[in-house]
């Protein structure tokens, strides 16, 4: 089992670099800010399979743009917090000894990361939690995200939370990609003030903004790159909902962290949990596990 390197990142940033020493070019890069991924290679070629954007500015307290934020306790604007919570935006620590996971031979490399609530978070958010996430290195340098939160309130108190992998893919012409595994299931249209719709076709492509959560999603999902001859294939547990985003043209260039073209070469596909939030009693813990491959 190889371990981690701790390097400093764009503006001195720390982040921890995590290689496969048994199989050259498969490696992934994560942020403390926000336990953010920013990077990840696998086995087919030293090609960069995440989009971040050319303009993310990394300047705590606004969030990379790009890679693999998360989103918590909040998805986007569904509540009272800042959009998707405030997890993104948080310094996360190294969690040198965390509770075991079941025995999974495969990883090859991995670093977990642990985020407790500050005082000022627990003013927003007045709950006491632990979220661990381990970001592991599969065979072929599958990109594995775990994510465990767990209720640590003393009072008695429940509380609940909605969650997303907020993974921008890197595509070669959006207008060539398709998203599979989502036809026949019904979808909450943000572009409609959360209007519910059937999905008809037998593929999600582009050509205008998308911003839909399917719901009850199976759990694999494919992300076909025509140009690129290249399949991701997401493969999930825990997280039953599946968030597709693509800024499109008017709205890339109303974003200032975002290149006006760069919704060209990008596809968010988020696996997640949102239309029933996931309550936690204390003592409680949740689990969601998103595996990413190409093919
Ligand atoms: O600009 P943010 O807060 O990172 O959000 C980006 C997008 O994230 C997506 O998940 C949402 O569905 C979109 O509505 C939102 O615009």
């Amino acid at each position: 089992m190889s371990s981690y390197d701790l390097l400093k990142g764009i503006n001195g940033l720390d982040k921890i670099l995590i290689r496969d020493a048994t199989a050259t070019g498969c490696s992934a890069e994560v942020y403390l800010y926000g336990a953010h991924v920013t990077s990840w290679k696998n086995d087919h070629g030293e090609e960069e399979l995440l989009f971040v954007s050319s303009k993310s500015i990394f300047d705590p307290p606004k969030a990379i743009r790009g890679g693999i934020p998360i989103c918590f306790p909040q998805f986007s604007n569904h509540g009272t917090l800042p959009s998707h919570g405030f997890a993104r935006n948080r310094f996360w620590t190294i969690d040198n000894d965390p509770p075991p996971f079941p025995t999974n031979a495969s990883e090859t490399a991995f670093v977990d990361l642990i985020l407790k609530p500050s005082e000022d978070d627990m003013k927003i958010w007045p709950h006491s939690f632990e979220f661990r996430r381990r970001v592991a290195l599969g065979p072929g340098g599958d990109l594995i995200l775990k994510s465990r939160i767990r209720n640590t309130n003393n009072e008695g108190e429940p509380f609940s939370f909605t969650f997303a992998n907020h993974t921008y893919f890197s595509v070669s012409d959006i207008s060539g990609v398709r998203v599979e595994g989502l036809k026949t299931l019904d979808y909450l249209d943000n572009l409609q003030k959360m209007k519910r719709f059937t999905e008809h076709g037998d593929a999600i492509t582009f050509a205008s903004e998308v911003d839909r959560i399917y719901l009850s999603t199976p759990a694999k999902i494919s992300i076909l790159d025509h140009e690129k001859k290249r399949s991701f294939v997401l493969r999930k547990d825990g997280l039953p909902d599946a968030v597709v985003w693509n800024p499109w043209d008017k709205k890339a260039k109303s974003m200032a962290d975002f290149g006006d073209d760069e919704y060209k070469h990008m596809v968010c596909v988020e696996a997640a949990a949102i239309e029933k939030p996931i309550t936690l009693k204390p003592g409680e813990e949740w689990n969601g596990t998103l595996e990413l491959s190409t093919v």
